[in-house]
């Protein structure tokens, strides 16, 4: 059992809230606030039940593009909440503490990104996770930890694992929710559909193998980075710009573990049929047999031919797990993959979709119509694919539920 805010005494107890606001930036700054707006409930209500509430969150990796501080996602999440809300740029110091004393009933900050400390991009078990230099330096200052990050209950890392270990632990609304919907997933009608596209290469092949393993997929779509891997692993000639696009991303051994899929389960995972390239400023479609395509070219969406060989494939399907995009959406020479794939999922009768850039391609493209819009990618389909999430275990097994499943 969870305890969820209904179990928690708020007035006046300083939280720690862990959300996952990890989005799309642009030039250093959110880009979009779909995550952010997703958290909403969760913090209005402590803040209206009178909690002082420390936000605890990551934005992107390190050494990636997107590994910013959280200063802007503190604007947005003062207009979203409609009340003021510090940014405070440290995460477990003498300073960070300072600013958690000083906060009064109803008021809220948000801690630097925790991943700017090197701990938090490790995983540990949750009593490890307890004595790493985050969870000893802020804890002292809380008395309750919420668990709103669905997004990352996947990672076993500190601001996720190690509170629930010291403090007493709750689910928050987005957390609660997420479970109640993704928590049965061998009740959701057949033949269920998994499509895995976008650019977490490793955490969507592990995917693929579970329900593969476990007889929950009948068909796996690839498309995206991952549908690229695949077709390299397949045999296909990708060309230059592809292959070192996937080189540089530090994913050229999954081509190894691709391989080892189609040879166990090849029949029941689906790939692209044509890719599409830019060429002389427009959109190039060319069949797999016709590859690799020019030196410069990479291959940046799916085209028509595997559009419609996976529509057909949905247009059977009882359920439509989706995550990841088809092509580098972003761009509107390559959006039309993701667009049309997503559009055929949303007419499976259970459609359930996540991912952060997933998300963000929804709005984007202005589609709508899914059964569930997860805020997690990957936290979704590992729960989709019957596991237990570890932070999820932490809160099970938190303090005040003595260290033990109960
Ligand atoms: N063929 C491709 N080449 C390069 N990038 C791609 C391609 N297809 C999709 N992407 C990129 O994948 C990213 C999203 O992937 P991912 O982070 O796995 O999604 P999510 O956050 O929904 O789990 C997007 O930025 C998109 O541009
Ligand atoms: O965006 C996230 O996951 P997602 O892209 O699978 O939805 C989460 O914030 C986890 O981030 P991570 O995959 O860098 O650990």
């Amino acid at each position: 059992m969870i305890d969820t805010l209904d179990d928690l005494d708020v007035e006046g107890t300083t939280i720690g809230v862990r959300v996952d606001v990890n989005s799309p930036i642009d030039d250093g700054s959110l880009a979009d606030d779909a995550r952010l707006r997703a958290h909403v409930d969760t913090l209005s209500e402590l803040l209206e039940r009178g909690g002082r509430v420390a936000v605890l969150a990551h934005q992107g990796r390190p050494g990636g593009d997107e590994f910013v501080s959280l200063e802007s996602h503190a604007d947005r999440l003062a207009e979203l909440l409609d009340r003021p809300v510090d940014y405070v740029d440290a995460t477990f110091t003498e300073a960070a503490r300072e600013a958690v004393r000083s906060l009064e009933n109803g008021e809220c900050l948000v801690l630097e990104n925790t991943r700017f400390y090197s701990e938090e991009y490790m995983e540990f078990d949750p009593e490890r996770a307890a004595r790493t230099h985050l969870v000893e330096g802020l804890a002292p200052v809380l008395d309750a930890y919420v668990n709103d990050a669905f997004a990352a209950a996947h990672r076993s890392q500190p601001s996720l694992v190690g509170f629930p270990t010291v403090l007493p632990g709750y689910a928050g609304r987005v957390m609660e929710a997420e479970l109640d919907v993704l928590g049965s997933i061998e009740e959701t009608p057949e033949p269920r559909v998994y499509v895995i596209g976008g650019a977490k290469v490793s955490d969507s092949i592990d995917v693929a193998w579970s329900v593969l393993e476990k007889g929950l997929a009948d068909h796996v779509l690839t498309a995206g980075v991952v549908g690229n891997v695949f077709l390299i692993a397949d045999g296909v000639d990708l060309g230059d710009a592809s292959s070192d696009f996937i080189y540089d991303q530090g994913y050229w051994d999954e081509i190894d573990r691709a391989t080892d899929l189609l040879d166990a389960y090849g029949d029941r995972i689906a790939l692209p049929r044509d890719v599409a390239v830019e060429r002389d400023g427009s959109r190039k479609e060319i069949g797999v047999n016709a590859l690799p395509p020019q030196e410069t070219e990479a291959a940046m969406d799916v085209g028509d031919s595997t559009l419609t060989y996976y529509q057909r494939i949905l247009s059977d399907a009882g359920t439509v797990i989706l995550n990841g995009p088809a092509g580098v959406f972003e761009d509107d020479l390559f959006e039309r993959g993701t667009r049309e794939l997503y559009e055929a999922a949303t007419a499976v009768p259970t459609s359930i979709v996540g991912g952060g850039d997933t998300a963000a391609a929804l709005r984007r493209l202005g589609v709508e119509g899914f059964t569930h819009v997860s805020t997690g990618g990957g936290a979704a389909l590992r729960m989709l694919t019957a596991e237990s999430l570890p932070a999820v275990t932490a809160l099970e097994t938190d303090t005040e539920n003595g260290g033990t499943d109960d």
